[in-house]
């Protein structure tokens, strides 16, 4: 329900349908919507009071002027319960605001709390490319749970076919349990299968992933990253948690991920991607190895940036960007 919700409003995208956060950052009805869904979902399926760690909240949307927004949220998360019909109810405005703030919390060290990304890489969203909504779940601070859907990643490996599967055929969930492997299942409901992160042990071998926006993740970094590592192909670079979740099925060996300076990152941004990446045997580290704490509320303070690999290569890439920060480093 909720990854055709996204695709349909991803085609249909009106200007008016696009807002800006108070950080500059573009917010959509899709995310708001998306947000509204899985917290409604969630509210139907544990039949209990939950904690919802997530990227949006309804303040804006309360404000004078953003009546016509609200409704068309609402009408949207309405056609989306109506198609796909397992809940027989249709919400009103105020039920949607109410959906789009419950459970909010910040998180923390003890206890369960759901992490959610409702649209991750709306610029990717906005541009008609790779996005993803992502979902996992700390329990004592560690995430035991993480499922991530790709609606536009194709099925077929990127490295296969480019950007495109034969048939176009596009849409993948991945999904994670502590313990249990990470799975793969298209979109169309067929059956899931296990994955692994590639195997490839010389890095000459391996292709790298970074964001698609530069302004995302220091491009010149991960490049100079590269080269120490002897990587021979250009990188791939696509938007959203969609890189763990193609990095967790072998397209490619490396995920590099360097924010300008002064940007903090957040868990909803990584939880899911982690875990999918790590029970598919990956490290997910920042830039001086350590593991990512998801316990310390929403923001994950991480050393310089976050670096995933196979187990194989991490050693290698860790002195690569040792290096590379080394040499980066303005000369004091
Ligand atoms: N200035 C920034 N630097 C790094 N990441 C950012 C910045 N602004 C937003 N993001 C978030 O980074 C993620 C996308 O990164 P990328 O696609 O480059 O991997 C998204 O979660 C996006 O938020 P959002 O969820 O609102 O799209
Ligand atoms: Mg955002
Ligand atoms: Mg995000
Ligand atoms: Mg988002």
């Amino acid at each position: 329900m909720i990854l055709s919700f996204g695709l349909n409003v991803q085609k249909a995208l009106l200007q008016s349908d696009v807002q800006s956060k108070t950080d500059k950052t573009p917010v959509t009805v899709a995310d708001y919507g998306s947000q509204a869904l899985v917290s409604f979902v969630l509210q139907q399926e544990l039949h209990a009071e939950f904690s919802l760690v997530a990227e949006e909240d309804s303040k804006d949307l309360r404000k004078d002027g953003a009546q016509e927004i609200v409704e068309r949220i609402t009408k949207l998360v309405n056609d989306s319960l109506t198609s796909d019909g397992s809940y027989n109810v249709t919400l009103s405005t105020e039920d949607v605001l109410t959906a789009i703030d419950s459970g909010i919390s910040e998180g923390g060290c003890q206890g369960r709390h759901w992490v959610l990304d409702p649209i991750d890489g709306t610029k990717g969203f906005l541009r008609g490319d790779q996005y993803a909504i992502a979902l996992a779940l700390l329990d004592g601070g560690k995430v035991v749970l993480g499922v991530l859907a790709c609606p536009n990643l194709p099925l077929t490996s990127l490295k296969d076919a480019g950007q495109h599967s034969p048939n176009n055929e596009v849409g993948c969930l991945f999904f994670a349990e502590v313990g249990g492997g990470t799975y793969m299942q298209p979109l169309d409901g067929s059956s899931a299968a296990k994955v692994q992160v590639s195997a490839v042990e010389n890095p000459e071998e391996a292709s790298f992933f970074e964001s698609y926006e530069a302004a995302h993740s220091m491009h010149d970094l991960s490049s100079l990253i590269a080269q120490k590592l002897g990587v021979k192909t250009p990188p791939v670079r696509i938007d959203s948690q969609a890189k763990y979740g193609a990095l967790s099925r072998g397209d490619g060996a490396i995920y590099l991920r360097f924010p300008h300076k002064g940007y903090r990152e957040k868990i909803w941004d990584h939880a899911a991607g982690c875990i999918v990446v790590t029970e598919a045997g990956g490290v997910v580290t920042d830039a001086a190895g350590q593991p990512l704490d998801f316990s310390k509320g929403k923001h994950l303070d991480v050393d310089t940036g976050i670096i995933v690999t196979n187990q194989k290569l991490m050693p290698l890439l860790l002195n690569a960007v040792k290096e590379s920060l080394k040499e980066k480093a303005p000369s004091s």
